[in-house]
């Protein structure tokens, strides 16, 4: 299949001669008539091979082009078109990450020339990044798409946390890459070449009680074998506590007793005469403060695990994210599925990826990718490929201003239970204590005030009701 290459320019008569001579070599082209459309067309289609750029452009010249593809970390290879009185400007262009200059008016010979060599570093580029996706089964932190402002923020935080090795809890919905980033953060810290064991807490809810050994130390805890055997096996590296929050409360206890020998005396914490030194990364599909306030999770537990906190957002909040993670996807499962003859989505299918909800993330986008490079009949998936995806589901509009209030006032401690009952008096004041602890980040004073109650008062109901203040301060 003949590459395509871009040719960016807003001259239309420079614009068709170029276009010429590429047809003349025999490649496809597609065109663009400024540096703005040619970033959309970058951002939108991954079959692209060369651009052939234009330096001076009224609406976004070829510099800036340049600088907007080095920060999304587009490696496409460019060539830049430099007028005479330009020539001067072409070393910069170059250190920005152009490939190669064609002085204007352009040469056949040197057009072709040029292109060539651009097209055999594009193939070895892709090569090298088929190569990186087909033989590293674990992502790096600098692989992670990251094309929205939300998702940038969340591997600024997560290359900050890295470098230190304190306990890291990783919050948001089902299949959002929680798990994913907590093993780019392993590879990007100095614990990289140590094991990364996950224990996942949702088996707990399924475990029969005969399937479950719960056994002394030697220090008089208890503990269930299974976590036992997963914290000997993370020596040196990294435990992951899968969707913590499924922990039942009784081996959230045990848990935590555990890991705070371990951080507090850890030469005295041994299993089998070794002493352990573990980082300890949990992840959460439900927000655990919430349920710490709820009295639904150990807070002493919550308080180690969450030493730094990172929330993922949802794939409907990351847009700019779909395009690249889905040209991702396709290259790995048409490499897989020996399909390579398919290269690009088309751009009604790419419009209908950005419109879906996906309410089960980046897993459910991976899924549909690998179901329409299945189902793909030509050289690009097209909408007909991804008929399987539910049309009803579509992104939601933002709340309005009194969803938001409806939706926090859903959430407000309330006297009556779910199945209509009405709760108990002290824990409707349990909850609300929680509540305004909550809202007011552990001030006493705050919280006092507006229970309209004294200090004194508002400290013998915190420890009557056993509330950890410390679990709702500023962080
Ligand atoms: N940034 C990403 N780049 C590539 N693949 C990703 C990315 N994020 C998630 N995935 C893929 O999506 C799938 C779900 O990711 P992951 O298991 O990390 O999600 P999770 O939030 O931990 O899921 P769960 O909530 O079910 O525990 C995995 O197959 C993973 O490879």
């Amino acid at each position: 299949m003949s590459a395509r290459i871009l040719i960016v320019d807003d001259d239309p008569i420079q614009r068709r001669n170029l276009e010429m001579m590429v047809l003349r070599l025999g490649y496809k082209t597609i065109l663009a008539d400024g540096g703005i459309s040619a970033l959309t067309i970058l951002n939108q289609r991954k079959d692209i091979s060369v651009v052939l750029l234009d330096l001076s452009m009224p609406d976004l010249g070829g510099k800036a082009v340049l600088e907007n593809l080095q920060n999304a970390g587009n490696t496409v290879p460019v060539i830049v078109l430099p007028q005479d009185q330009e020539i001067g400007k072409v070393g910069d262009t170059l250190k920005l990450g152009a490939l190669d200059f064609i002085p204007k008016p352009a040469m056949f010979e040197r057009v072709s020339v040029s292109l060539l060599n651009a097209l055999r570093v594009n193939a070895l580029t892709q090569e090298i990044y088929r190569a990186r996706l087909a033989g590293q089964p674990r992502l790096q932190l600098r692989d992670l798409v990251c094309h929205s402002a939300e998702m940038e923020s969340v591997i600024k935080q997560a290359r900050h946390v890295a470098q230190m090795d304190s306990a890291i809890l990783l919050e948001g919905e089902m299949g959002c890459g929680k798990e994913t980033l907590a093993r780019a953060i392993h590879l990007a810290s100095k614990r990289q070449g140590a094991p990364f064991i996950v224990l996942d807490c949702q088996s707990f809810q399924t475990r029969r009680s005969q399937d479950t050994i719960t056994r002394n130390t030697r220090r008089g805890q208890q503990i269930e074998s299974c976590i036992e055997e997963d914290l000997a096996k993370a020596n040196g590296g990294v435990l992951l506590l899968r969707n913590v929050s499924e922990l039942p409360i009784k081996v959230q206890k045990q848990l935590y007793a555990h890991i705070c020998i371990m951080h507090h005396n850890p030469s005295s914490y041994t299993i089998d005469d070794n002493a352990l030194d573990i980082r300890v990364i949990a992840t959460s599909i439900k927000p655990l403060r919430d349920l710490v306030l709820k009295g639904k999770f150990c807070a002493e537990l919550y308080e180690l695990i969450s030493d730094s906190v990172i929330s993922l957002p949802p794939l409907r909040l990351r847009n700019r994210d779909i395009p690249a993670l889905a040209h991702m996807f396709l290259l790995k499962f048409a490499l897989e599925e020996r399909l390579s003859h398919i290269t690009g989505i088309s751009p009604q299918a790419m419009a209908l990826l950005k419109e879906h909800g996906w309410p089960g993330n980046v897993r459910e986008l991976k899924n549909a990718i690998h179901r329409a490079v299945l189902l793909c009949n030509g050289g690009e998936l097209t909408v007909e490929d991804f008929r399987h995806l539910d049309p009803s589901v579509k992104k939601k509009t933002p709340l309005s201003s009194l969803e938001r209030q409806l939706e926090a006032l859903l959430k407000a401690p309330c006297g009556i239970d779910q199945d209509g009952n009405v709760k108990s008096l002290p824990a409707v004041e349990a909850e609300l204590i929680r509540y305004a602890l909550n809202r007011h980040e552990g001030q006493i004073s705050k919280v006092a005030r507006q229970l309209g109650i004294g200090r004194t008062t508002l400290y013998r109901k915190i420890k009557e009701y056993g509330i950890d203040v410390a679990a709702f301060a500023k962080k």
